[in-house]
């Protein structure tokens, strides 16, 4: 049988089986009155042609019926077609699913009321002040989904998101209310979805047991349930909804308005978090391209163009994983980022999880996630991080401390695309680039059992190392100069870099600890600085002392000069040494050194140094 579904202006939509004769008027015989100045008497009528099929007719009004926009004195229906009296608008439809859409479109922002002595709406601008301070959208959606458990009263709140295409399944967070075991997904009648995502309504069923209500809800023993778009910037990021099973009527017309205007709220969070997300993809994106001027990668040093020239071979493939080799700090994650930027899935997220740091209980929860009651203390969903990387870049740094059962799941990931989290029974379908990171030998930690061989070469289908700092001394100076701005911006200094002894330490020194050690010392370095320039000894024992090695002479590409001058600081560091040695006897610091008194009495001038004579 087909329906008509009335849209008054405000008013919830309702749908109507139609039968021969239907009439729609303004006074009483008609079937459907609309009590509007433009609507005649008896207005329209509804009834079957000659064929079956039907028409509506214009039953001589004064201001006319449109049909599909056009005005008409009779018009054959066919499914979807609109028909316009006064303001109200009529689809005639004969889809089964429609005769269940109770449905209406989402207040304006002008339709909502001020906060006002109402528990809900005063709610809802809390939750507004809320969100302003959130920057994770499934702490906000947790938040709304609480929210609405507690004043909706309903038993399941879900959250249904779309985050990849058209084809693939919204994903799902859901809150129940306590005693109700959440259950793996909730499935949502196709009706109901067709009115939240093709015609971005709000849906309300008061009674499933009234005829025409969805069979997917008769079925789920639903009795009333509700949803909202999430709709923002032009943009439908997925819908709201809520049911209860033990209740009919459970939702008035009110819920239906406090909903509607939760989902504006949640919708227009989710945009913001989204805008920011891309700003930041793309200030990542310009900051760590390998060509951009302003490269946060930086070094000219051979080894460091040849690691370039790699990161954009391995950057445009897109979805090689690749493991990423080198000592602590010479820049692994940096490198993984700049891949990262250089590939298609630069606009996409880039997430990194130090595998190292996280104890082997919680690491599964943050690698896959779980669901609300998959433990004690999960008290919420959670999504891991290959979820939240989805479509993106994974950067796993420390892999090689994943327990061998951690491993075997990030194998299954990698090899399925899909990743279960705790607790739950339907896997989601992630397609993540992973950058694993790893200090160890993990040919070694294969060879002895403690890596996964498969995994393994999982991740090492692309391969690139990073080189220490003291490979590449002629990086330093430039790294040097770059950390030390912002430092003395940070302390409102001026300085304008490094006097020549200073730097050659700095040359000399061999940083364990590589770009990262060097980055702390020029920011200690920074601020004992009292002059224009960082001199040798503003700079912390153990890098000052290193220009005193003789290995340093022999630095590689180090000029005559360069070599020549870090003679002194050599000389006064033994002159001191000396002293030190003969508790400040000038006499007997010479004999130490195998040089005159006079000799010595000269440098200790030259260099301010203490003696025990005057
Ligand atoms: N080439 C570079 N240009 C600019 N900054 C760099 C470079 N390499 C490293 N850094 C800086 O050094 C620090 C350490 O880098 P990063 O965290 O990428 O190293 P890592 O190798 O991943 O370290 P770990 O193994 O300890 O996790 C960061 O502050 C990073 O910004």
């Amino acid at each position: 049988m087909p329906y008509l579904i009335v849209r008054e202006p405000g008013q919830v939509a309702v749908s109507l089986l139609l039968r021969e004769g239907f009439c729609v008027g303004r006074l009483a015989p008609s079937d459907l009155l609309l009590p509007y100045q433009q609507v005649s008497r008896q207005h329209a009528c509804f009834e079957h042609d000659d064929e079956g099929g039907w028409v509506v007719r214009d039953l001589g009004s004064a201001n006319g019926l449109f049909f599909n926009g056009i005005r008409a004195d009779i018009g054959q229906l066919k499914d979807g077609d609109v028909i316009q009296i006064g303001p109200v608008k009529l689809t005639f439809t004969e889809s089964e699913g429609a005769e269940i859409a109770h449905a209406q479109p989402l207040p304006t922002p002008d339709t909502l009321e001020p906060p006002g002595a109402d528990r809900r709406l005063r709610m809802l601008f809390e939750v507004t002040r809320a969100i302003g301070a959130l920057s994770d959208p499934d702490e906000l959606l947790g938040r709304m989904l609480d929210a609405m458990l507690d004043l909706l009263g309903c038993e399941r709140a879900l959250a249904a998101l779309r985050e990849g295409g058209d084809e693939e399944p919204l994903r799902q967070v859901l809150r129940t209310r306590e005693g109700r075991a959440p259950q793996g997904e909730v499935v949502v009648s196709r009706a109901i979805l067709q009115a939240l995502l093709v015609r971005r309504e709000v849906v309300i069923i008061r009674d499933a047991r009234e005829r025409g209500a969805p069979h997917t809800l008769v079925t789920q023993g639903i009795l009333s349930a509700m949803g909202a778009p999430l709709e923002a910037g032009g943009h439908l990021f997925g819908f709201l909804y809520v049911d209860h099973c033990s209740q009919a009527s459970h939702f008035a017309q009110e819920d239906l308005d406090f909903l509607g205007a939760l989902a504006r709220l949640t919708a227009a969070a989710l945009h913001s978090a989204q805008q920011h997300q891309r700003a930041l993809s793309a200030a990542e994106a310009a900051g760590s391209s390998p060509d951009s001027p302003r490269v946060e990668l930086l070094g000219d040093s051979p080894p460091m163009l040849r690691l370039k020239a790699q990161i954009r071979k391995f950057g445009a493939s897109g979805s090689t994983n690749m493991l990423i080799r080198g000592e602590s700090g010479t820049g692994k994650e940096r490198v993984a980022r700049a891949m990262h930027a250089a590939s298609p899935r630069a606009q996409r997220p880039f997430v990194s999880l130090n595998c190292a740091v996280m104890p082997e209980t919680t690491i599964e929860g943050e690698l896959f996630g779980y669901v609300q009651g998959a433990f004690p203390g999960a008290t919420h969903d959670k999504r891991g991080r290959f979820a939240l990387a989805h479509r993106g870049s994974l950067f796993l740094d420390e892999i090689g401390d994943l327990s061998l059962a951690a491993q075997a799941k990030v194998l299954r990931v990698l090899q399925e695309g899909e990743v279960l989290p705790l607790g739950a029974g339907v896997p989601q379908r992630v397609d993540v680039r992973v950058f694993a990171a790893t200090q160890r030998d993990l040919r070694r930690e294969v060879a002895e059992g403690r890596f996964r061989e498969d995994l393994f070469f999982r991740l090492n289908v692309g391969d690139v190392e990073v080189p220490p700092l003291r490979e590449r001394v002629e990086d330093i100076a430039h790294l040097a100069q770059v950390f030390l701005a912002p430092a003395a911006l940070n302390l409102g200094k001026r300085l304008d870099g490094f006097a020549p002894q200073a730097l050659q330490a700095l040359q000399a020194y061999a940083w364990p600890g590589n770009v990262r050690e060097l980055r702390n010392e020029i920011e200690r370095a920074a601020i004992q600085a009292e002059g224009l320039l960082v001199e040798l000894d503003d700079l912390s024992p153990a890098v000052s002392r290193a220009v005193l090695s003789p290995s340093f002479l022999t630095v590689p590409g180090m000029s005559f000069a360069a070599r020549f001058a870090t003679l002194e600081p050599m000389e006064r560091a033994l002159c001191e040494d000396a002293l030190a040695a003969a508790r400040g006897n000038v006499a007997e610091a010479a004999r130490l050194l195998g040089i005159t008194r006079i000799m010595l009495v000269r440098r200790i001038e030259r260099f301010g140094l203490r003696s025990r004579e005057p």
